[in-house]
């Protein structure tokens, strides 16, 4: 890749940014009565706002780009939800966002409407980890750059995982450019943004894992098998969303399973594009469960991929070699 993508970074630094400050925002208004409720909204706000933030300033900057977006609005246009899309516009508006109408409002979450392959396009998933978000636990917002199947550019939003030698509560911001590194920042302010690698690890026995709290997306049972077989004794760490990627990228852990709970599903673009790219550019390696590459050139699905397996690469053909004896 001879072009340096300085644009296209810039602009999907400043809109991920942006996006995960409002899904904080949102975040922080989740009360225990709206979880009793079962009532999503909170979280539906954020997605569509996160999208609409995002969408915007991607097809301000770069007209012609498809989206391949998780959300659509076309549940926000029928007369029963003009409620709901006006919360939308309330929630923009309150963040400074100049004329979200919701006429403009749909148009922008709906410039993240593409479902197909193209030779250059960007995948989003404003919230990724809803689960997650509504626990009040980890969740990213994910933003990356497809041009003829390989993620050129990958952005992650992770507004509570804590930035090193910042307050906690800082979040962090990262992205990696194919060829150029994995960095991250704090996601608050501007700040140097500081080199990340992957662990040096090469004996199970030190490794440690992470994989999805939810034991719906990623078999905890198939996990714990595998870790028996390999010697790993040290407990996994569970979190959700992409921020798994941004662990192991940054050496906090050494390998991200996630093992099918069901043969037929197919993971999906926008969940793992920007920490696939983020893992690799720090020196580690991303594959399905059967050591194949991730092919994102079939649509918004992984269509030819099974699972996922995330290691910092001296682990990685060990582990496939093992999960090969395993059924699913
Ligand atoms: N049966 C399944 N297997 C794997 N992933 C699944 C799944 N059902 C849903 N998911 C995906 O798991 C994502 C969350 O992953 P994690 O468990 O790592 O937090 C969800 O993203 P959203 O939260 O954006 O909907 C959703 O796309
Ligand atoms: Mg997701």
């Amino acid at each position: 890749m001879t072009e340096t993508l300085e644009q296209e970074l810039q602009t999907a630094l400043l809109a991920v940014r942006q996006a995960a400050l409002i899904c904080r925002t949102v975040q922080s208004a989740i009360t225990d009565e709206v979880l009793e409720k079962k009532d999503k909204s909170p979280v539906t706000i954020a997605d569509f706002s996160s999208q609409a933030v995002i969408c915007r300033a991607l097809h301000n900057a770069f007209p012609e780009d498809p989206i391949i977006g998780e959300e659509d609005a076309a549940e926000l246009k029928g007369p029963e939800n003009r409620e709901f899309l006006e919360k939308i516009v309330a929630e923009l508006t309150a963040d400074g966002i100049q004329d979200p109408t919701p006429e403009n409002v749909c148009t922008w979450i709906d410039y993240g409407g593409a479902k197909t392959y193209s030779d250059r396009f960007w995948t989003l998933d404003p919230i990724d980890g809803t689960k997650g978000f509504l626990r009040k636990e980890q969740y990213a917002v994910s933003l990356a750059l497809i041009v003829e199947g390989k993620i050129v550019l990958g952005v992650l939003g992770c507004p509570n995982l804590p930035f090193p030698g910042e307050n906690p509560t800082a979040g962090t911001l990262y992205y990696a450019i194919a060829g150029q590194g994995a960095y991250a920042l704090p996601l608050v302010r501007e700040q140097e943004p500081k080199r990340i690698r992957v662990t040096t690890t090469s004996d199970f026995s030190e490794s440690r894992f992470c994989e999805s709290v939810e034991s719906g997306h990623s078999s905890h049972s198939h996990s714990q098998q595998l870790a028996e077989r390999l010697g790993i004794s040290k407990e996994p760490r569970r979190l959700d969303s992409q921020a798994k990627y941004a662990v192991v990228a940054q050496g906090e852990a050494d390998i991200y399973m996630r093992l099918p709970t069901r043969p037929g599903y197919r993971e999906k673009i926008w969940d793992h594009a920007a920490g696939v790219l983020l893992v690799e550019e720090a020196g580690g390696e991303v594959t399905d469960i059967h050591g194949n590459p991730l092919q994102f050139d079939q649509g918004y699905e992984l269509k030819n991929n099974q699972g996922v397996i995330v290691t910092n690469g001296h682990l990685h053909s060990l582990l496939i070699q093992s999960l090969d004896e395993l059924e699913f």
